[in-house]
């Protein structure tokens, strides 16, 4: 028998994946993803499995990145209904691989890896897009990613001030009270959204919570939720009316209701603006509809195990 898995758990992920790190990590993957052939990123379309019986979904995101020499998959859970409040409503383990020759190095929790990537994508995307003058930061929803979110965007740019909506006030109240920083509670979505200059949908929402006619022309918008072919977040004024980047083209016209539905033509990846072969559109309403993608995944664990081993050798 060759060596067991290393076995790394949620509090060392977090230790080891600040998003000062991540984040060129990140910009190199999402090109390198953008690049065909040449950027050397295997990473097929996920499998999501229903389970209906339960309103759940459980997704198998496999990737390989031939400039990292990474191998990896992650294996997602994601209800709708949360069942219990410890229970989240994500669950994740990414299972890393040595890539010569197959073995299995690392069993890594995935849960911190989806919140922590997924909010540095954003904040990449928001970097390219936001208006020059962002003043205003508004976040609908008040869950785990809301945590990451604005864990980022406070680190990376200084807003004046920062709104929450959340469905269950008391939850975005709570939201308010654990940040770090001042953050102001909105009754309603649309009140929450008026005048704002960056805007984050990270919803389970299945209908449009964000509607154009409230959008301040110009602004950005991060929309991380609606990840299946009939949910939505945004509404088809705002879609229609957008300039539209995704992270993988593939990926959201397959599995995104906000652009399935609406049938919003796509302009660009973040990684070919990365590249400098799109351009980063800053006078007009720009939407990023992310719905993730394993090659982030795979950076990040690398980071992690990588980090790990230095450190256990
Ligand atoms: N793009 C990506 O890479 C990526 C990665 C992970 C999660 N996600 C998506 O981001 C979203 C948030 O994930 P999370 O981990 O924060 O989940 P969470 O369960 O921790 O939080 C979900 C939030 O959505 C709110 N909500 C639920 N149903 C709603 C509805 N019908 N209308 C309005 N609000 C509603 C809840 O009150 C809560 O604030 C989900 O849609 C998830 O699938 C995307
Ligand atoms: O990219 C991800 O990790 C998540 C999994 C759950 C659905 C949305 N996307």
């Amino acid at each position: 028998m060759g060596e067991q898995p290393a076995f790394i758990g949620a509090k060392v992920v977090d230790k080891y994946l600040d998003f000062a790190t991540l984040i060129p990590l990140l910009e190199k993957a999402l090109i390198h993803f953008s690049s065909g052939s040449e950027g050397g990123v295997v990473q097929p379309i996920r499998t999501i499995v229903p389970v209906a019986k339960y309103s759940g979904f459980l997704g198998v995101m496999p990737a390989y990145s031939k400039w990292d020499d990474a191998l990896t998959t992650k294996v997602v859970t994601f209800y709708e209904k949360k069942t219990s409040s410890e229970i989240p409503s994500h669950q994740a383990t990414v299972l890393l691989f040595e890539p010569s020759n197959g073995t299995l190095k690392a069993v890594i929790d995935g849960r911190v890896i989806t919140d922590k990537r997924t909010a540095a994508v954003s904040a990449i995307a928001t970097k390219l897009l936001k208006p020059s003058h962002a003043e205003i930061l508004c976040i609908l929803g008040s869950g785990a990613q809301a945590q990451s979110h604005y864990q980022v965007f406070t680190q990376q740019f200084s807003f004046k001030e920062v709104r929450v909506w959340s469905r269950t006030r008391e939850k975005a109240e709570r939201f308010a009270r654990t940040a770090e920083g001042e953050v102001h509670v909105c009754s309603t979505p649309q009140e929450a959204v008026s005048g704002a200059d960056v805007i984050i949908t990270v919803t389970m929402a299945t209908e449009p919570v964000l509607f154009g006619d409230w959008v301040k022309p110009g602004a950005h918008i991060n929309a991380i939720g609606a990840c299946r072919p009939d949910w939505r977040e945004l509404d088809d004024v705002l879609m229609e009316s957008c300039v539209l980047y995704v992270d993988s083209k593939e990926a959201a016209a397959k599995e995104s209701g906000d652009i399935v539905i609406s049938k919003a033509s796509i302009f660009a990846e973040i990684g070919e603006v990365l590249k400098g072969t799109k351009p980063a559109v800053t006078d007009k309403t720009t939407v990023f509809k992310s719905v993730g993608m394993a090659v982030e995944d795979t950076v990040s664990a690398k980071l992690v195990y990588d980090s790990w081993l230095a450190e256990n050798k």
